[in-house]
């Protein structure tokens, strides 16, 4: 189930919903909005920003709020999470998300999203081979 194609729609709403939630990123130190969408098992969205501390190493990325907000609310099972940000290049997850997600499993579709729309998807397996686990 999981690992199931996304329809066409649920793609569109993906780029949607992770374009919209960059807006309301904290980001006053580094200005870089990013914003999140996840899809669970279930068809429920979650949306997420990075919301960063004066205090510079408290900052959760977009990703793991997302995460957070749905495991909070007794998910376990997604499918797919978009990630959008400003920069010209895809925003990649940096290695805490990488490690925190993979937690929840390893075939997760991650769609890169430019702000012109565009994504590039990848696997989660595929960013970080070999990964961690108790
Ligand atoms: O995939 C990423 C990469 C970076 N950031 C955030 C963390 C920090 O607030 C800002 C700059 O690194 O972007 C995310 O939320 N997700
Ligand atoms: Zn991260």
């Amino acid at each position: 189930m999981s690992k199931r194609e996304l329809t066409k729609a649920e793609i569109e709403k993906l780029i949607e919903l992770s374009i919209k939630a960059k807006d309301k990123a904290y980001c006053p130190y580094s200005k870089f909005h990013v914003g999140a969408a996840l899809l669970d098992e279930n068809g429920n969205w979650y949306t997420g920003v990075n919301v960063e501390n004066a205090s510079y190493g408290g900052a959760i990325c977009a990703e793991r709020t997302a995460f957070v907000k749905a495991i909070s609310e007794g998910q376990r099972k997604f499918v797919a999470i978009g990630v959008s940000s400003d920069a010209s290049e895809y925003t990649r997850p940096c290695g805490i998300c990488r490690q925190f997600m993979i937690e929840f499993g390893e075939h997760l579709q991650i769609f890169l999203i430019k702000p012109d729309r565009s994504y590039l998807k990848v696997i989660l397996k595929d960013l970080l081979p070999d990964h961690f686990k108790l």
